[in-house]
């Protein structure tokens, strides 16, 4: 009988670890990270520190076919503080900035034939979230290497954006599909 003991007792051992080895293993190669109520944050720490940083988000910035209604939603509706309109001839827009204190939205409209939302907008007749836009620190150090990792860049050079500073357009098809500017901070 104890002999049988002894023998149930090894099998049961072994079950267990094949059981707990098989769930160790699953968590560390295939199982996405669960979020647990724990202090630590979900970034990384082991950046390498490069030659540029990512910074804040700026803006995001939403394509409209009427500047007016848009305005209007944002000002008198949801009772943001709402920016005149400013036309901007280089980049082919008009823009509106909403301020909404952690970041902007910045409310697009064609300006002249040639504007590069014209065609966003034909494809999305009622308007829709057109780019976003992040501060870098070095934006010629930043245009260096992502020329090296093959993400396209819109403009051989930056133009001045916005806020009187130079700007850069990452294609969307490099980045998930969504269009993304980089700002100089
Ligand atoms: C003042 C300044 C500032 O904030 O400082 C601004 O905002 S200036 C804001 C306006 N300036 C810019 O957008 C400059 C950078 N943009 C560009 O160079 C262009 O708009 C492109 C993004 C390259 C798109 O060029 P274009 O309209 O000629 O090409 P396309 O219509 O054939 O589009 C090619 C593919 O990209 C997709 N695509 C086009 N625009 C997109 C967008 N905004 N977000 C995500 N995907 C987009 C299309 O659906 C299409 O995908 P499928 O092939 O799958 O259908």
């Amino acid at each position: 009988k104890e002999k049988d003991i002894g023998t149930f007792s090894k099998a049961l051992y072994r079950c267990c670890s094949f059981f707990f080895s098989g769930l160790l293993i699953r968590w560390q190669t295939s199982a996405p990270r669960v979020r647990t109520l724990s202090s630590s944050n979900s970034f990384s720490q082991n950046i390498p520190s490069g030659l540029w940083k990512l910074g804040r988000l700026n803006h995001v910035a939403i394509a409209v076919p009427d500047l007016e209604k848009a305005q209007s939603l944002y000002k008198d509706v949801l009772g943001a503080q709402v920016s005149e309109t400013v036309a901007l001839p280089e980049h082919g827009v008009y823009t509106v900035f909403v301020e909404l204190g952690n970041t902007k939205l910045e409310l697009l409209h064609p300006l002249g034939d040639r504007s590069p939302i014209a065609s966003f907008l034909q494809k999305n007749k009622t308007g829709g979230m057109h780019h976003i836009c992040i501060e870098v620190d070095d934006i010629k150090a930043a245009m260096t290497e992502l020329k090296k990792k093959k993400i396209r860049i819109l403009s051989e050079e930056p133009k001045i954006g916005a806020h009187g500073k130079p700007v850069i357009f990452l294609h969307p098809k490099d980045c998930h599909g969504v269009l993304v500017e980089l700002e100089q901070a």
